[in-house]
């Protein structure tokens, strides 16, 4: 019976997709699920916990989690791990020192049983500053070219302006209606 509504859903293009927003502690993962949904920049403070959020683009639904990436919290991100789809992986441009904890982080979750079958979306955020790496440099640093396993996509954005977010969002569209 599930199974069958679960089809009935996917024709109709109602079926829920997934996704997780990771990263460390003030990457931009909370401005980014809310200008994501509301085109708006809101004040954030450092997330305990997690939001979740519905986002429809053209029919297709996205459960977005956002959780909290400070160092204590890391340990709790694979509480949400199940039935997860997406991943996007938010990296704050500026932060060059944290690179390599990101890197760290991002191939524990490949290497993650539940994320097996997860698709990875990389947010190169804050590209309004002007010392942020581009988006060349951070797939180098993190060695993209090298995951097989995954489908991944790297996007510079701006959370304050906007810019860039639709062009990942679309991305993980074509994914989902992929598969
Ligand atoms: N300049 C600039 N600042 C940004 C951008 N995105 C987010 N910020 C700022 O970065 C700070 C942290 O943003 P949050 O969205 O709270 O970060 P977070 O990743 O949710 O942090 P945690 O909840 O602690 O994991 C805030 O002051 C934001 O306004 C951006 O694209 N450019
Ligand atoms: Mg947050």
């Amino acid at each position: 019976m599930g199974q069958l509504i679960a089809k009935l859903m996917g024709i109709f293009g109602n079926q829920e997709h997934k996704v997780i927003i990771v990263g460390l502690d003030n990457a931009g993962k909370t401005t980014i699920l809310y200008q994501l949904l509301m085109n708006e920049v809101v004040h954030t403070s450092p997330t305990i916990g997690s939001n979740v959020e519905e986002i429809v683009l053209q029919k297709t639904h996205f459960l977005v989690w956002d959780i909290g990436g400070q160092e204590a919290l890391r340990s709790t991100w694979d509480t949400y791990y199940a039935n997860t789809e997406f991943i996007i992986l938010v990296i704050d441009s500026t932060d060059r020192d944290r690179l390599r904890a990101t890197r760290e982080e991002l191939y524990k979750m490949l290497a993650h049983e539940a994320l097996r079958d997860a698709s990875v979306l990389i947010f190169a955020n804050k590209q309004d500053m002007k010392n942020s790496m581009t988006t060349v440099e951070i797939s180098q640093f993190l060695t993209l070219s090298t995951i097989k396993d995954h489908p991944w996509h790297i996007q510079g954005c701006c959370a304050l302006t906007g810019e860039g977010l639709p062009a990942g969002l679309q991305w993980m569209k074509s994914q989902a209606t992929a598969n």
